[in-house]
């Protein structure tokens, strides 16, 4: 029988995963996703065919999986309501929420739980994903199994056995996407200042950046290396590469990158603290 995900929570990263697990041939049928009102629940209902529900325990009352993918501000009210129907079940328990250590998630919903925590990203919901994961010391080898299996599903998966990694790896993937979001906003900005139509300039930076990272993917070479590969001596690449060490790129990305991870941190203290 195909194991049984029931995902609280119907947003954008649950979507993602749900979209890129049934892409990669999960059945519908064994999915459940919930949430408060239907806006979320009615396109993964009518175009991913899964169950939806507004109970959260009704929901868990078959999953073999229980993905948490609510706020982190919410998570406290969402497990304490949960507690006894978990307890009862116990199914393995998947947190994606940003910050909340295994512990607290675990503390909330009654104590002795397997959790794995996952930082996944939205590039999941074309299987393009990458996640980190970390298991809480209840969480068997089975599980451990059963956690790579549903995230490689969506793509790339990285185990990290210290959890306060998960920080870092929200710095380098979980929030990553905005990063690169932001440069084809700017890149499409300063094609447009450079006369280029507003759609083309869109199209030829998001395919450079596809082309980028599918070649530095396929390579053995690294990326110092394929950028001097582009950079004719006295030529263009040079000039704009200059300008961007000059303007301080990687101590923009470096204080970037710090400052998600403290922010991650920061929730855990904010929050854990109930
Ligand atoms: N977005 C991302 O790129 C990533 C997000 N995450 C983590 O994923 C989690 C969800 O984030 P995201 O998907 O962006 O957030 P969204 O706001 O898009 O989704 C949250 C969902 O939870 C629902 N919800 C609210 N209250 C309840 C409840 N009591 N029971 C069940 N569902 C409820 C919301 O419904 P409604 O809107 O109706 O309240 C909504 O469907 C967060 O913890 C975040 O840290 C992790 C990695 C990446
Ligand atoms: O911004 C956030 O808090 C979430 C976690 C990682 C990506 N989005």
């Amino acid at each position: 029988m195909a194991t049984r995900v029931t995902f609280i929570g119907a947003g954008n990263m649950a979507g993602a995963i749900i979209g890129g697990m049934i892409e990669k041939g999960f059945s519908p049928d064994a999915i459940t996703a919930t949430s408060p009102s239907d806006e979320f629940l009615a396109p993964l209902r009518e175009r991913l065919g899964i169950a939806t529900g507004t109970d959260n325990n009704a929901a868990i009352e078959q999953a073999d999986v229980v993905v948490l993918a609510v706020k982190p501000q919410i998570m406290h009210d969402v497990c304490s309501d949960l507690r006894e129907a978990v307890q009862r079940r116990r199914p393995l328990i998947i947190s994606v929420a940003a910050g909340l250590p295994a512990e607290t998630i675990d503390r909330w919903l009654g104590g002795k739980l397997p959790v794995v925590r996952c930082m996944p990203n939205t590039p999941s919901l074309v299987g393009a994903g990458a996640s980190g994961l970390y298991a809480s010391p209840a969480v068997d080898d089975a599980q451990r199994k059963l956690a790579t299996e549903l995230m490689e599903a969506v793509g790339l998966v990285e185990w990290v056995e210290d959890e306060a990694l998960l920080d870092a790896v929200t710095a380098v993937s979980g929030s990553a996407p905005a990063y690169f979001f932001l440069m084809f906003e700017a890149m499409e900005e300063a094609g447009v200042a450079l006369g280029l139509p507003a759609d083309t300039a869109r199209r030829l930076a998001m395919q450079t950046a596809y082309g980028a990272a599918s070649m530095a993917m396929q390579s053995d070479r690294g990326p110092a290396e394929l950028k001097r590969n582009v950079m004719s001596p006295g030529g263009t690449t040079e000039r704009a590469i200059q300008s961007m060490e000059d303007a301080g790129m990687r101590r923009i990305v470096q204080d970037a990158m710090k400052a998600c991870a403290a922010r991650a941190a920061e929730m855990a203290e904010e929050l854990g603290k109930r």
